[in-house]
């Protein structure tokens, strides 16, 4: 899937690691005050690409956050004001530098963290129209399927949302200009619309200038629930004070056996073929009760809380169940860690 994928894209001429260097953001959702486990192929994708030699920049949505994507959605989201977001931001930028500087960042330097209320926040509503609205056919808008489904349902759409496409948009044609130079946009599948609004505004604002969109495909669980909803267990957070290293390796542990492969090609950097021995030796009579589990929850930890994590995350564990076998183990303790 991503990985896959990522390969793909890496071979082609124009995201060779040897041809150009590339800028490519990704945003991210402030609708929390920390990213969770789905988020993490984001950041992943932005990761692969600075190991092939690109720049990788991070967005975080306030200004289209006040508004939100209806994409996907059959009703309007509430609205967020503007404190919650703030609060959103700061934890926000916080795992993406967590995850990302520790491999890396851009080229060694720390990851570029922007936010587009700094360029979105000060535009009139007449300069928006005069300068955007100008260069925009609405049967273009109308064509889109967020809009086309979210027309034909009972409530429709309100004006607010069918102009959020145009923000992101905007954000894509003002990213590429020469101070952040970004020349890609990938996202999960779901964003097609509105990525596709973006290159088309930025050939249309900026004289013919080419930007490209990356999608992969957005992870699901084999009982069709996405990744990034919550379980009995709550949210897969990556924030340290809202989920400890040790239950955040709990959650990885409980991967259902359909999913674990999967997630081990996409969440983490091991080489393919180490996934598929890991695979087999799952699969094999009287392999280790949930081996794969606790390889990804091994290599996932460590992506997003480092090497102590992981040792906070072990030690732990082997409190809660000594051996692995013990029935009677201290799980308030573990509970409390
Ligand atoms: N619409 C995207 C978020 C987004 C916002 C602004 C952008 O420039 C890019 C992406 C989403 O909901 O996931």
């Amino acid at each position: 899937m991503l990985r896959t994928l990522t390969r793909h894209v890496m071979a082609s001429p124009a995201f060779a690691p040897a041809g150009p260097p590339h800028t490519v953001y990704v945003r991210f959702d402030p609708t929390a005050d920390s990213l969770h486990l789905g988020n993490l192929l984001g950041i992943l994708t932005l990761a692969w690409l600075a190991r092939a030699g690109h720049k990788p920049v991070a967005l975080v949505g306030d200004a289209t956050g006040r508004v939100g994507d209806p994409s996907g959605r059959s009703t309007e989201r509430p609205l967020l004001d503007g404190t919650a977001i703030h609060r959103n931001l700061d934890g926000i930028a916080a795992n993406i530098r967590q995850v990302l500087d520790a491999q890396g960042g851009a080229g060694g330097e720390p990851v570029v963290v922007l936010n587009n209320h700094d360029w979105l926040g000060g535009i009139s509503f007449l300069d928006f129209l005069r300068d955007v609205g100008k260069h925009t056919r609405v049967s273009g808008m109308l064509a889109k399927d967020t809009v086309r489904t979210r027309l034909a349902s009972d409530d429709g759409m309100s004006f607010m949302e069918f102009t959020y496409q145009l923000l992101q948009a905007y954000d894509f044609a003002y990213l590429s200009d020469p101070l952040h130079n970004v020349r890609v946009q990938a996202s999960g599948s779901d964003q097609w619309s509105n990525i596709t609004a973006g290159t088309e505004l930025t050939r249309k604002l900026r004289g013919g200038r080419v930007v490209h969109g990356l999608i992969f495909p957005l992870l699901t669980r084999s009982d069709g629930k996405k990744v990034s909803k919550s379980d009995a267990a709550g949210a897969t957070w990556l924030t340290a004070s809202k989920l400890s290293p040790y239950k955040f390796y709990q959650h990885l542990v409980r991967m259902p056996d359909a999913d674990v492969v999967g997630f081990l090609r996409s969440m983490t950097f091991l080489p393919l073929e180490e996934v598929d021995a890991i695979s087999t030796a799952a699969a094999a009579p009287g392999a280790v009760p949930n081996g794969a589990q606790h390889r990804l929850a091994e290599e996932v930890t460590r992506l997003v809380h480092g090497e102590a994590g992981v040792a906070a995350a072990l030690a732990a564990t082997a409190v809660a169940a000594p051996g692995r076998t013990g029935a009677g183990a201290d799980a308030r303790t573990a509970d409390a860690l």
